[in-house]
């Protein structure tokens, strides 16, 4: 801000928001606009963006919920013909956009009553537009704090901020869009990886490689209860990202059967050890950490870690990591990227929260928008845990093998559900053809 002239980002923001509301609107000209409007710079933007939208031909009001706000951003909506108003009760079709102008990165969460009796007995019907965050969310924590506003579109200046990323605040946000307002930004303390990020952090087969090099990784799931659980992480990890898979454990005739090419006990490069093992989670897990190679621990096997495991991919969902952390379910929920880290801290090793967004703990912080919420089906997990293996097998870094594990299952989950339902083995089979996209958009085969 120092390097501009006073109020340019701010303008950028402005247009760039106003810009948003009208392609949302899909035109201008005789829309009735309603703008939320708090004391700081972020009532600023909504104010601006008011004036610029009032000029061409909107229908603008602005409801001051504090006892102070951005003055020249008003002047400016006044000249362009928008007014002030009370807040009153709006029904169904009454105004055609509300804009969250409340608070924005100056905020700590949770509303005060006035804005919380101005904005109950808002028609949910009526799309919302948040300016920066939805009001009222914990920005750099993603938590949901106490009372917050929720969006259909949030338009963001500058770069994603956490509550974007991380669930359950990126939940209230609906579709992000992200202005570009010439910032110059330091390195991030959360990324988000895109499918350039993966495409280079992918390993890729070179004309020297045998199956070995490739890297071998080794299945410890399944067990003559839960035989589908082994099937399912065997065919996470059995996608051709690795050289081969082995498998160890009691569902082996089952897996042969469904999966010809995978082999028996033998060295490998990395474990995975826990889906559907119950009794023998334990000794399964002992096991894999004697061989001093990197693991991914899921589902039985991660109430049997007790001490640091170093090399170890942990890949809970929130109830797994409630019970490992001795805190309720729902604190996890509340606060998944602080339960993950924290974890993290304790296990000394790389936690994979799974969930909506899932996040990963290292030595940074990633979280996966890629999924899709039909993945909250049985078993899917199971091929998350075999194709992070995989990709451990093949000699990406812990932090790295989750986090593009990760992305890949997301992208693979939104290709083969397609907007519709989808089983795990659907999953699974859609793998290899995100990578095929991949390889084809990004390394020019
Ligand atoms: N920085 C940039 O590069 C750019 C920033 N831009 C825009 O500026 C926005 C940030 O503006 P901002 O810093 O003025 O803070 P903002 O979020 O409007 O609110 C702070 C005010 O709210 C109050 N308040 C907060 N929480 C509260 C609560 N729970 N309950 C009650 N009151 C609460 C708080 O009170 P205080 O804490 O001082 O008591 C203070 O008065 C940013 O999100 C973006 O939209 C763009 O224009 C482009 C460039
Ligand atoms: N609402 C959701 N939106 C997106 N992805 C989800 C959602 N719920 C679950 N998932 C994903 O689906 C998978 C479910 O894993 P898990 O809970 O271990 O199931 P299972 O044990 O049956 O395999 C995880 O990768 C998780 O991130
Ligand atoms: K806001």
């Amino acid at each position: 801000m120092a390097t501009l002239p006073d109020g340019a980002l701010m303008q950028r923001a402005a247009t760039g928001l106003a810009t948003a509301v009208a392609d949302l609107l899909g035109g201008v000209y005789g829309r009735r606009i309603v703008l939320l409007v708090g004391p700081g710079d972020n009532g600023g933007d909504a104010l601006y963006a008011g004036g610029v939208l009032a000029r061409r031909g909107a229908s603008v009001e602005a409801w001051l919920l504090a006892d102070t706000w951005h003055d020249d951003a008003l002047a400016a909506l006044r000249r362009a013909g928008g007014r002030t108003s009370a807040p009153r009760p709006l029904r169904a079709g009454a105004v055609d956009v509300v804009v969250d102008g409340v608070f924005g990165i100056g905020a700590r969460p949770g509303l005060p009553p006035r804005v919380a009796e101005a904005v109950i007995p808002i028609s949910s019907s009526i799309p919302f537009v948040a300016v920066d965050v939805p009001s009222g969310v914990g920005v750099d924590t993603g938590e949901g704090g106490g009372m917050h506003l929720r969006a259909d579109l949030t338009v963001t200046f500058g770069t994603h901020k956490i509550a974007h990323l991380a669930d359950p605040a990126a939940q209230a946000c609906g579709v992000v869009e992200l202005v570009d307002i010439g910032l110059d930004l330091p390195p991030a303390p959360v990324e988000s990886l895109g499918e350039a990020d993966v495409a280079g952090l992918l390993p890729r087969p070179r004309p020297d490689d045998h199956k070995y090099t490739r890297g071998v990784v080794g299945v410890r799931a399944g067990s003559a209860t839960y035989p589908g659980a082994g099937l399912l992480a065997v065919a996470g990890a059995n996608t051709g990202l690795a050289g081969m898979v082995r498998y160890v454990g009691s569902a082996a005739e089952t897996v042969k059967q469904h999966h010809p090419e995978v082999v028996g006990p033998g060295r490998v490069q990395a474990w995975v050890v826990g889906p559907g093992t119950a009794d023998d989670a334990e000794q399964h897990l002992a096991e894999a950490v004697a061989d001093d190679v990197p693991l991914v621990v899921d589902a039985d096997a991660l109430g049997h870690v007790t001490a640091p495991l170093p090399q170890a991919v942990l890949t809970p969902h929130a109830g797994e990591l409630a019970a490992m952390l001795g805190v309720e379910r729902k604190a996890v929920e509340a606060a998944p990227l602080r339960h993950a880290t924290d974890a993290a801290a304790r296990f000394g090793c790389v936690v994979l929260l799974k969930g909506n967004h899932t996040g990963i703990a290292g030595e940074r912080v990633r979280i996966t928008t890629a999924g899709t919420p039909w993945l909250a089906t049985a078993g899917a997990g199971d091929v998350l845990s075999g194709l992070i293996g995989a990709l451990l097998a093949a000699g990406l870094a812990p932090f790295d093998a989750a986090s593009v594990g990760s992305w890949l299952h997301g992208a693979a989950g939104t290709l083969a559900s397609d907007g519709g339902p989808i089983t795990a083995t659907d999953l699974a089979r859609a793998i290899p053809r995100v990578v095929q996209q991949i390889a084809v958009r990004h390394w020019g085969l």
